[in-house]
């Protein structure tokens, strides 16, 4: 019954299971406390003839406000519930799109950061709205028609079993017949009526309603004789939006009749209210000509024959008139016939039961004005379903993703340690293998089956043009990117977002432009350690000495306690970088990449850096981690003990500076400049020019 987008949004509820049970209770000890209206009203009603109406009114008075307290207590109960939910929903959702279970951007929930952010808060509260607009006033809706529909039963259950009996009646018809005079409408509803009284669409139900867009224009109710049937007939499966709808009378003509004859409906009060309004505007424009034209009517003696056609004019935009104030009348009459005859008949029946002393007249007014707030009740929980669904539709793609991004923790002891007995068949370190990176809207890979392996203390320079792909391939070597083909391993394990998070601690990386967060300068450099694993500020200071961030962070007015500003907006360009690399030495992982790592420092910081990555006893001599440095910078690179070239998304070359055979260093002019690439980058499709594993796997 209920849609699985509908049952995926009640499924967020489970984790407030206890509060919803503290709910529902609270909403049926409310219900049947405002049951106490309608209950004592006909106590009081029995109690009014024998002049002792006051014992009856305090149960009332106190069941009453009891009924209001629970109610008040039961929607603040519910209201902190459906605000946990939100937060929990939030929060999975940011937290399954920081994994990558979930596209980030540039993926289907939109391409910026920001617009991730916006659509995540925007379907949470999509979601929140439509729990606390939908599902709480339809539970409060069902608690108070099964109370309602117990007291009934509970004092004549005859006239409860006739309620029910009628009750679909009560409120299908109203809502049948708006349906139709919707659905015929056509111009305005744009419905296929599948379900109209015309004799080609009875011949074949059942036709399941929804109907698609009607791709026809005007009223769609065709007469019999139209030259348009033969063409409706062949298209009902496309008109009713339902395949399982066969098609009547072949062969079919090829496109709808050029001049269809569409009949308006003769019986719907807003094809008849548009008539009406041509007919009258006709008329005026009729009346408008025979003024404007009225020397001409006088000379020729024609002022009878103009106002006759006048008159016959407006009496035919005064019959369509009269047809439409009788066919609204007739459909409000029609809608509420049968409340009338319900109540008519509960009074009958009632008054009967009264006479046979079976119940008292007090009860039969409870009984009454408990069939009236019934009525009411399920009403309401009817016009809430269609509206929960409709708010379900805007949260549905997350509730999607998230269904699909469900965490799983990884499992046994989180340690990336390669067990015992297992050493020989791991390779320590980096290792990419055959790496194909793509991006949306892209035709070609911007890494081409890159194959390369770094040990552990090692650093390789892996020089690239401007948009050569270096920072793909970082992201890459990350595990931060899914790969097109190929793997990332780190001592032997696949590096990938979802990979035991003991693993991804043991890596770190600078990116190109560092993101700093609203903290202060320490948490900024400690970030991703926590408090928690008792950081020394000695050990924060030593990093930052490294990279010379120390010099100025002792200058701040806080110091290391400095606020850095919404996204480090306090700090340069420079400072931010010396923040990211202080926050990656201070891991002292086993894999260290860095994209551009000096690019924004000033020369005396970036020779400081260059000491610290490429210098003697720097982290690319001796036990420190293996390094990956991606840059453009010719001059960084030809100081790497191996150096590797990427072109065209291939790795062109790979060795120590002294062995390439084309070194970039000797073809740029000046070896501070960017590497601008050289010769032919497009791909051969043979694999030529790709040092794949020959090369790459130079280690
Ligand atoms: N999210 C993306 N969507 C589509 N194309 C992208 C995306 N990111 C990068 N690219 C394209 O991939 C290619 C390589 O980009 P990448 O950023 O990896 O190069 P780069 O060498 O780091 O560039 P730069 O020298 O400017 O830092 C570029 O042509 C770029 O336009």
């Amino acid at each position: 019954m209920l849609s699985p987008a509908i049952r995926r949004l009640l499924a967020l509820l489970r984790p407030e299971c206890r509060q919803w049970a503290l709910v529902g209770v609270l909403m049926v000890a409310s219900a049947l406390g405002e049951v106490a209206g309608p209950y004592f009203t006909g106590h009081i009603t029995d109690q009014v003839t024998q002049e002792d109406t006051s014992a009856a009114m305090w149960p009332l008075v106190v069941l009453g406000l009891g009924s209001a307290l629970t109610e008040l207590v039961c929607d603040c109960t519910a209201a902190v519930a459906l605000t946990r939910v939100r937060a929990r929903l939030q929060c999975g959702a940011v937290a399954a799109v920081l994994r990558g279970n979930v596209p980030g951007p540039g993926g289907s929930l939109g391409d910026t950061p920001g617009a991730v952010a916006a659509r995540v808060t925007g379907d949470a509260e999509a979601a929140h709205a439509a729990l606390a607009d939908a599902v709480v006033p339809a539970l409060w809706a069902l608690a108070r028609a099964g109370a309602l529909l117990a007291v009934m039963a509970s004092l004549a259950p005859l006239l409860a079993l006739v309620t029910l009996l009628v009750l679909p009646l009560l409120l299908l018809l109203p809502r049948a017949i708006a349906g139709i005079q919707q659905v015929v409408r056509g111009t305005q509803g744009l419905r296929v009526p599948c379900q109209l009284p015309w004799p080609l669409v009875t011949s074949v139900s059942p036709v399941s309603p929804p109907c698609t867009p009607c791709p026809l224009p005007g009223p769609l109710v065709i007469s019999p004789d139209s030259s348009l049937l033969p063409w409706a007939s062949c298209h009902l499966p496309l008109l009713c939006g339902d395949s399982s709808v066969p098609s009547l009378s072949p062969p079919c003509p090829p496109s709808v009749p050029s001049n269809p004859v569409v009949t308006p409906c003769p019986v719907c009060p807003q094809d008849l209210a548009r008539r009406a309004r041509a007919a009258l505007a006709d008329a005026t424009a009729v009346a408008v000509e025979s003024l404007r034209a009225l020397r001409t009517v006088r000379a020729f003696g024609h002022e009878a024959g103009m106002t006759a056609r006048v008159q016959q004019r407006l009496s035919h935009s005064h019959q369509l008139e009269c047809g439409e104030a009788l066919a609204y009348g007739a459909g409000r009459w029609a809608s509420g016939f049968p409340t009338l005859v319900m109540k008519l008949g509960l009074l009958l029946v009632g008054g009967r039961l009264v006479a046979a002393g079976t119940i008292t007249p007090g009860e039969l007014v409870t009984i009454l004005m408990c069939h009236l707030n019934f009525t009411r009740a399920v009403d309401a929980l009817l016009l809430y379903l269609p509206d929960l669904a409709k708010a379900v539709g805007s949260s549905e793609t997350l509730l999607e993703l998230l269904d699909k991004a469900k965490w799983v923790a990884p499992v046994g002891t989180l340690s990336p340690v390669t067990p015992r007995g297992h050493e020989a068949s791991r390779t320590p370190g980096l290792c990419l293998k055959d790496v194909y990176v793509t991006y949306p809207g892209r035709s070609e890979p911007v890494l081409k089956g890159v194959s390369l392996s770094l040990a552990p203390g090692e650093l390789l320079a892996v020089l690239a043009p401007p948009g050569g792909g270096k920072s793909s391939l970082a992201a890459a070597a990350l595990g931060l990117r899914p790969l097109a083909g190929g793997a990332v391993l780190l001592d032997g394990t696949p590096l990938s977002p979802r990979a035991d998070p003991a693993l991804r601690r043991q890596v770190a990386g600078v990116p190109q432009s560092p993101s700093l967060l609203s903290r202060s300068l320490s948490a900024n450099i400690t970030l991703g350690w926590g408090h928690r694993e008792g950081m020394q500020v000695t050990q924060v200071t030593a990093a930052a000495q490294r990279v010379g961030v120390h010099t100025w962070a002792t200058r701040l007015p806080h110091g290391y306690d400095t606020e850095v500003g919404p996204r480090g907006m306090q700090l340069s360009g420079g400072q931010a970088q010396g923040v990211a690399l202080a926050r990656a030495l201070l891991r002292t992982p086993r894999l260290l990449v860095l994209d551009e790592p000096t690019r924004a420092l000033d020369p005396v910081t970036r020779c400081q850096v260059e000491q610290e990555l490429l210098g003697p006893g720097g982290l690319g001599a001796g036990e420190g981690p293996a390094v990956l440095l991606v840059t453009g910078q010719v001059a960084l690179a030809r100081q790497a003990p191996r150096v590797a070239l990427l072109e065209g998304g291939r790795l062109r070359e790979l060795g120590s500076p002294g062995e390439l055979a084309t070194p970039p260093w000797e073809t740029a002019g000046d070896s501070e400049d960017t590497w601008e690439g050289g010769g032919d980058t497009e791909d051969t499709g043979d694999g030529e020019g790709d040092t794949g594993d020959s090369k790459g796997g130079g280690h």
